[in-house]
């Protein structure tokens, strides 16, 4: 018997991002639906035969998406706010962008992180009286169309509970989970539709299996199973668990009449022994034995030792490997990087290639196929390479490290004290206005850069370029009246990459694209090794910016949490020894900015709250850490220098006291969309520092009226002292277009003003 390999879902955006090509031409409405439709059907033919010629058995289906698999499972069930004016009957294309993207009628759904990873899913919104119903047969329809292509594939659901645990209320005091009744028999629905179209199997991703649940969880996850179990007796469920360890949940799962449960072992090893030895004879295990959210080539020979006993144990059949979670949060193809230094991209394995090393562990496993033992030596001889290799390790790094004392983690003065200093230094008026760093990345500051990074425009034009962009944006800043100005970041290519780009110990690739919301996608670099900055990163452009003004230009960094999480990062050694490499490395830059001249060093941190534990047994360890490398980042400099730091997509009352703890003079928040209720959070934790509580959704393309952010500045005024209180939108400009962005600061500057003489404030206390 041998043993299976299985795919839980394949990255959907295409090698050469074809389906970001295809959705921005019809959203521009260059080409029609039916061009847009086509290309997916292309992408999802293409990437069903790659699998089956790496030899995957059980290929997915419907981990295809336009856009996101949770906003597709709220169309399938049906669950459309009535404001999108859907009247039953198919979806149309254009309500389920409109929920996607907003139109001009209507907001989209919000948006927010899915899990721990950058991947970002509409969250689905739900009333009390939700109805239900099999709004599309999306599920269905692709599995049929993988099978006309004479493609075998197991269908993938996002599971009710999970579904119902990410989705929200306008309604306060009202918990989705009661819902789940309801939803259950539009589930039981499309089951029956798979299964009378011939599928075996079919995979329901249950990823909040792996976070603390209470009771009532657990419960709705014993009723749910044993509805749909008992729905198409043919059909097997694969309950599908992921970014975690099941834990304190294993012994509910494992009494649910379930076919297969996929676990993580990446981020669970210790599950295999207990899983083995609890779980039903029957039960068939699918272990995710490979990283689905890195990039490292595995050490299949270790894997194989460990799981022969086991499979001996209770035979092969009872086994599928797979990787740990879906591909979606890797790149698709090594093969198509021709720049990476070649002993780095021999440590590497994309989703491609991590495919290939199941196929050839399989085979090693069940004693078939030629060559796959010499594959699983090969991996081991590069392995032992990537260790022994002087490229991972840097003497300087580790010594530099090892004396980091406490006080190099502490500002001077307290921050009363520091703000007094940086008043005089900077006379800022009460609620100073400014923005967050970026402006427009323009079609015009791309092509730029793309024809500098082709050779078909010289370093010295790229920089007037670049120059004139810049110089531009301070002109009109003055202008308009901002009391803090910044560059612009035309020059970055993405906050993370750009850097990524000039510190030792990263590795950058050029087709690397994986996808972080709709059709925007990132390159995130790989650690693969102790990281240092060989020269300074951004005093150039931020010096370059504050000659052409008076008025302070804040430097703009990214911080070593989200250059971490928003990385690859080596696995030989912890995330935060790595992120406090990175933090000395922003150290030296900070520094850098202050010596020349520069009197405010912003320091972004949206992913801290991203990178919160799964469980909150883990948070303090973690946060500790973080507030540490924040601290060690930003702690060189003198009093005078004001130190920001800016935080989005973040619900901030689970990390509040270690916002407290990061002690940056200012703090600037995404809270115009949810119309300061995040504020709350600052508000009970009296935070004493400086607050910029965004008031102008970046995400919308309207324009907020003077009216509008003059209320939204009334309501901050009562959560917090107005002296207290920074006036900018609720995050960077770089998405949206100069016509949008133009109107929309003057009247956020206006409201300033406004604001400021109407409660007769006049400079920053
Ligand atoms: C704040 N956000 C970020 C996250 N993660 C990051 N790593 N960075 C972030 O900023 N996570 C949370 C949020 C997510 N938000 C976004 C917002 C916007 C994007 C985005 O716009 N991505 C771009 C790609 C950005 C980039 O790398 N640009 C490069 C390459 C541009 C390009 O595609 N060039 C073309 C040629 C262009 C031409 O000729 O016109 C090419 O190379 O083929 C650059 O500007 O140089 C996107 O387009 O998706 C992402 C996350
Ligand atoms: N400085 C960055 C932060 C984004 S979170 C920007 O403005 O785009
Ligand atoms: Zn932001």
């Amino acid at each position: 018997m041998s043993i299976q390999v299985a795919n839980l879902g394949f990255p959907r955006i295409g090698l050469h991002r074809e389906l970001k090509t295809a959705l921005e031409s019809y959203w521009s409405g260059k080409s029609d639906a039916q061009a847009l439709l086509d290309s997916a059907a292309q992408l999802r033919a293409a990437h069903w035969q790659q699998q089956k010629a790496l030899g995957v058995t059980y290929i997915p289906s419907n981990d295809f998406s336009l856009y996101d698999h949770v906003l597709d499972a709220s169309v399938m069930v049906g669950a459309i706010p009535d404001i999108y004016g859907w009247e039953g009957g198919d979806v149309p294309l254009e309500t389920y962008f409109a929920l996607a993207r907003g139109s001009s009628a209507v907001p989209a759904l919000e948006m927010t992180k899915w899990f721990d990873t950058n991947y970002h899913y509409m969250v689905p919104e739900l009333t009390r009286d939700q109805a239900f119903c099999l709004a599309s047969t999306k599920p269905l329809d692709e599995f049929l169309e993988a099978k006309a292509l004479g493609i075998e594939t197991r269908p993938v659901l996002l599971g009710p509970v999970t579904y119902l645990k990410l989705a929200k209320s306008k309604e306060p005091g009202f918990d989705p989970l009661i819902l789940l009744p309801e939803l259950l028999p539009v589930y039981a629905e499309i089951l029956r539709h798979l299964a009378v179209a011939g599928a075996d199997w079919v995979q329901i991703d249950e990823p909040a299996l792996v976070l603390d649940l209470d009771d009532r969880s657990r419960t709705a996850f014993r009723t749910a199973y044993d509805q749909l179990t008992a729905v198409a007796p043919k059909l097997k469920i694969m309950l599908t668990t992921y970014f975690g360890g099941l834990d304190d949940n294993l012994s509910t799962i494992l009494r649910l009449p379930i076919a297969g449960l996929h676990l993580d072992l990446v981020r669970g090893p210790e599950q295999l022994e207990l899983v083995t030895a609890m779980a039903p004879a029957d039960l068939v295990l699918s272990l995710g034995i490979i990283d689905g959210r890195n990039v490292w080539r595995n050490d299949l020979e270790e894997w194989a030792q460990k799981l022969r006993p086991v499979i001996e144990a209770r035979g092969a059949d009872k086994f599928i490997l797979a990787p740990s979670c879906s591909l979606l949060h890797v790149p698709i193809d090594l093969d198509l990087e021709q720049d990476l230094e070649a002993d780095v991209k021999s440590w590497l394995a994309f989703a491609v290639q991590k495919l290939g090393e199941l196929g050839a562990l399989a085979q090693v496993l069940s004693g078939t196929g030629e060559g796959a033992q010499d594959k699983l030596a090969e991996a081991g001889r590069v392995l032992a390479l990537r260790r022994a290799s002087p490229k991972t390790r840097n003497r300087q790094v580790r010594d530099r490290l090892a004396d980091v004392t406490s006080a190099q983690r502490r500002r001077w003065s307290e921050f009363a004290d520091r703000w007094r200093l940086q008043q005089a230094q900077l006379s800022l008026p009460a609620l100073p206005t400014t923005t967050i760093g970026s402006f427009p990345q323009t079609e015009a500051v791309r092509k730029a850069r793309a024809s500098h990074a082709r050779g078909q425009l010289s370093d010295a034009d790229y920089e007037a370029f670049l120059r004139k962009e810049t110089e531009a944006a301070i002109r009109w800043q003055e202008e308009i009246g901002l009391d803090v100005l910044v560059h612009g970041e035309f020059e970055r290519n993405d906050m993370v990459q750009y850097f990524g780009e000039q510190l030792i110990g990263f590795a950058f690739t050029k087709h690397g694209w994986v996808q972080s919301y709709g059709s925007r996608c990132v390159r995130p670099p790989i650690i693969f090794g102790d990281v240092a900055r060989p020269q300074p990163m951004t005093v150039a452009w931020t010096t370059y910016a504050q000659a052409q003004t008076k008025r302070p230009v804040k430097g703009m960094l990214t911080g070593p949490i989200t250059m971490l999480q928003w990385s690859f990062v080596r696995d030989d050694l912890g995330r935060d020894e790595v992120c406090r490499q990175i933090a000395l490395a922003l150290r030296d830059e900070v520094c850098d900015l202050e010596a020349n001249g520069i009197g405010i060093i912003q320091v972004d941190e949206p992913a801290i709250r991203e990178g919160l534990p799964l469980r909150r047994a883990d948070w303090n360890a973690y946060l500790d850490w973080a507030v540490d490398c924040f601290r060690l980042a930003t702690s060189g400099v003198a009093d005078r220098t004001q130190i920001h730091t800016h935080m989005c997509y973040s619900e901030f009352n689970d990390i509040i006291d270690a916002i407290g703890r990061m002690d940056a003079d200012v703090i600037s928040i995404e809270t115009a969309r949810s119309k300061m209720e995040l504020l709350e959070a600052f508000t009970s934790y009296h935070y004493p520092n400086q607050i910029g509580p965004g008031v102008y959704d970046i995400h919308a393309p309207r324009c907020p009226s003077r009216e509008e952010i003059l209320a939204l500045l009334a309501k901050a005024a009562q959560h917090l002292s107005a002296d207290q209180l920074w006036v900018n939108p609720d995050c960077g400009l770089k998405t949206r277009s100069w016509e949008e962005v133009r109107p929309a600061l003057a009247n956020m500057v206006a409201a300033a003003r406004q604001f400021r003489a109407e409660s007769k404030l006049t400079a920053a206390q």
